[in-house]
């Protein structure tokens, strides 16, 4: 019986579901809200989304994956049922396969307890994989090769630097810096220079719309409100694009370290097929102006983007499970 295998990006910011045949068929934020009083989930995903910010006392909307670790995990339980119900696993001609790809530095327990909500809700196996090995493949590199291969995947919760050859990871580094970071280092920035309180949210859309982290590569600006630290009262104020450059550049520059680092850690053979062939950014931070013109420069290799770079990990799923007898017996559990 034919089965409709299931790839899983469980990410810090987005969950993302790849079915075999369709393609990605859920893109939604980590994000579920629940009454605290009852401890009842009353909204998943971008409904949930919607409310960080906004709710009252009594209901909170939580991110249980924030920081690249599983900060709540009944939370991410509850999430991953809720997404995997949606898709009526249960209604599938046979049980499917489902292969998720989870923050690297979870632990074994929390492995474990993930295979089993997976199974719950219909899976018939559940395969755990590495985040960068995943994104490379998404982003259409042969890891399988004797060759080099290097990946910086950054995302919301955290940075993943992987040098990977014949399908395995040679070199790595995970750093818990990546988008969340830079929205509180915007959010920081404005709070300091002027005095004014502004969300989450607002400090994200700043870091979309007008940063860059290349030096006097862009030049925009934008209007923002937030409350006034001093009287209380909502206040409008403009910001440019060099303000938040000077705001993202420390932490940007541990990600440029912890990139040099897994290069000088890379076996010569290696480092020769990356000045050949280039490193390949993934993650929605590889979306971030300037990134690749900046690693480009500090780590003297060419830098290219990967096409659709959030959607790399959910596609390498997909193609991960064409493959998935090859990967069996890395079954984690
Ligand atoms: N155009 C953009 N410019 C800069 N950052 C962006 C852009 N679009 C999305 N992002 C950021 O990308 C991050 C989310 O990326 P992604 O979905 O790859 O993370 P994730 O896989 O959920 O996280 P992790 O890999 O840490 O588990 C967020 O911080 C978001 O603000």
């Amino acid at each position: 019986m034919f089965a409709k295998d299931i790839g899983i990006d469980l990410g810090t910011a987005n969950l993302l579901i790849h079915v075999k045949g369709k393609g990605i068929v859920l893109n939604e934020p980590s994000v579920v809200a629940i009454d605290k009083n009852t401890n009842r989930v009353l909204a998943v995903g971008e409904e949930a989304r919607n409310m960080v910010g906004r709710t009252p006392g009594n209901i909170v909307a939580i991110r249980p994956l924030k920081d690249g670790v599983i900060a709540d995990f009944d939370v991410t339980e509850a999430m991953l049922k809720h997404f995997i119900n949606k898709l009526n696993v249960k209604g599938f001609l046979s049980k499917p396969r489902i292969l998720i790809c989870c923050p690297t530095n979870i632990t074994s327990v929390e492995q474990k307890a993930i295979r089993e909500a997976a199974e719950k809700s219909g899976g018939k196996r559940v395969f755990l994989e590495e985040e960068p090995k995943v994104a490379a493949i998404g982003a259409g590199m042969d890891i399988f090769q004797p060759s080099g291969n290097m990946v910086v995947d950054i995302g919301g919760g955290t940075t993943d630097v992987a040098v990977l050859s014949m399908g395995d990871i040679v070199t790595s580094s995970s750093i818990k810096m990546a988008g969340d970071q830079f929205d509180t280092d915007i959010l920081n920035y404005v709070k300091k220079h002027y005095k004014l309180l502004i969300g989450e949210r607002t400090a994200e859309s700043i870091k979309v719309n007008i940063a860059t982290v290349f030096p006097d590569s862009r030049h925009e600006e934008l209007e923002i409100r937030g409350r006034d630290m001093v009287s209380g009262l909502p206040r409008t104020i403009t910001i440019t694009s060099g303000e938040v450059e000077g705001a993202l550049r420390e932490s940007i520059s541990v990600i440029v370290q912890a990139a040099k680092n897994v290069l000088e850690k890379t076996p010569p053979e290696l480092s020769a097929d990356i000045i050949d062939r280039g490193v390949i950014l993934t993650g929605g931070g590889a979306l971030l102006h300037g990134i690749d013109q900046l690693l480009a420069e500090e780590l003297k290799v060419p830098v290219f983007i990967a096409e659709n770079p959030m959607d790399c990990v959910a596609i390498g799923t997909g193609v991960m499970l064409e493959n998935i007898d090859k990967i069996a017996h890395r079954r984690i559990g």
